[in-house]
């Protein structure tokens, strides 16, 4: 049994792009309604769906060797566990979510000081506490089950704490934004046992080396040339790369092929100049890793 690895997979929120990430990566992994137990084209990983709340106990305690889950709920349930990396991405976009102080748009507040004495509803008690604690003012903070927005609206509470990713929900509920108080992204966990088990190890290191090399290919393109053996220099001078662009030789010919990676927004700005130069026969292609 020892060549196989237990691994969480959050759910809510953050299950369906982390989902996406594995298959980018090279895993495919199969969620019924109402399974907990995802398959996964893999022998040696067995998944688990795991609230992202509950992650870093399950980790901690080696129930699962591994799992990924929001930092924000890793560091409020002070996990002891190895973090392995950090992934930018949220429910929908490629940005950190981040933890926001949110009132009515017609409240007085404007900054957390003038929330002296105030009732703050949130799902992030400890991390809230801490934060005004910390500024030395005092406040009653109150643990909220979800809907969280919908309570200051309602004037159950004076302010809420809440994540927050486009916007959109904050933006529904007429609420203002006073500041933000964190950012969060998820994290690959690791047992203490598990990442001293060499073959455990070797897994998770797998797993988060090409997990971050899907997302770094994220935006990047491919791009390769026919040039002059007489522009090399010039176009490589304004080529972006990742390290240098690559020159090969052509067979038979006084030209060469360049190739190199950029991202893909470079590429409008790229081409003119490099037709300019007399490059031909430009093709980009999209990348699924890049290492
Ligand atoms: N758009 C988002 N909304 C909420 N959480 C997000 C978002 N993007 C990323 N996250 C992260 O997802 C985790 C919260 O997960 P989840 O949504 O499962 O919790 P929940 O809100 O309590 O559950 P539910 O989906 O049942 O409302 C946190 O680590 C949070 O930082
Ligand atoms: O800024 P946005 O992109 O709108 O995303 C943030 C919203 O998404 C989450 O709600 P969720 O769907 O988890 O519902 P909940 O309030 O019941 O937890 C979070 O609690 C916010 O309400
Ligand atoms: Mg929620």
């Amino acid at each position: 049994m020892s060549n196989l690895l237990n691994l969480g997979i959050p759910k809510g929120s953050l299950e369906n792009a982390t989902v996406e990430l594995f298959r980018k990566s090279g895993w495919q992994i199969s969620i019924s309604s109402r399974s907990y137990f995802p398959g996964v084209d893999d022998d040696e990983l067995n998944c688990k769906l795991i609230r992202p709340q509950e992650m870093g106990k399950y980790v901690e305690r080696g129930t699962i060797d591994a799992g990924i889950a929001g930092r924000d709920w890793v560091r409020e349930n002070d996990s002891d566990v190895v973090e392995v990396c950090e992934m930018v991405y949220s429910k929908v976009s490629r940005r950190p979510a981040r933890w926001v102080l949110v009132v009515t748009k017609d409240s007085t507040v404007q900054k957390p000081e003038d929330l002296h004495g105030a009732t703050i509803s949130t799902e992030l008690v400890g991390f809230t506490k801490r934060y005004f604690a910390e500024r030395n003012i005092p406040v009653n903070v109150e643990f909220s089950w979800g809907a969280t927005e919908a309570k200051v609206v309602d004037g159950l509470c004076d302010a809420i704490v809440e994540v927050t990713e486009t916007g959109s929900t904050i933006k529904a509920n007429g609420l203002r934004i006073v500041c933000d108080l964190m950012e969060s992204v998820p994290v690959l966990i690791a047992n203490k046992a598990a990442w001293a088990d060499p073959w455990k190890r070797q897994k998770i290191e797998t797993i988060a080396t090409l997990l971050k090399a899907s997302l770094a290919a994220e935006g990047m393109v491919g791009l390769k040339m026919n040039a002059p053996n007489d522009k090399v220099e010039a176009i490589t001078e304004i080529l972006p790369s990742l390290n240098r662009p690559t020159v090969s030789h052509l067979y038979k010919s006084e030209w060469v092929s360049i190739e190199s990676v950029l991202h893909e927004k470079e590429v409008r700005r790229i081409v003119p100049q490099l037709l300019a130069l007399g490059a031909q026969g430009i093709i980009e292609y999209s990348l699924n890793k890049v290492l």
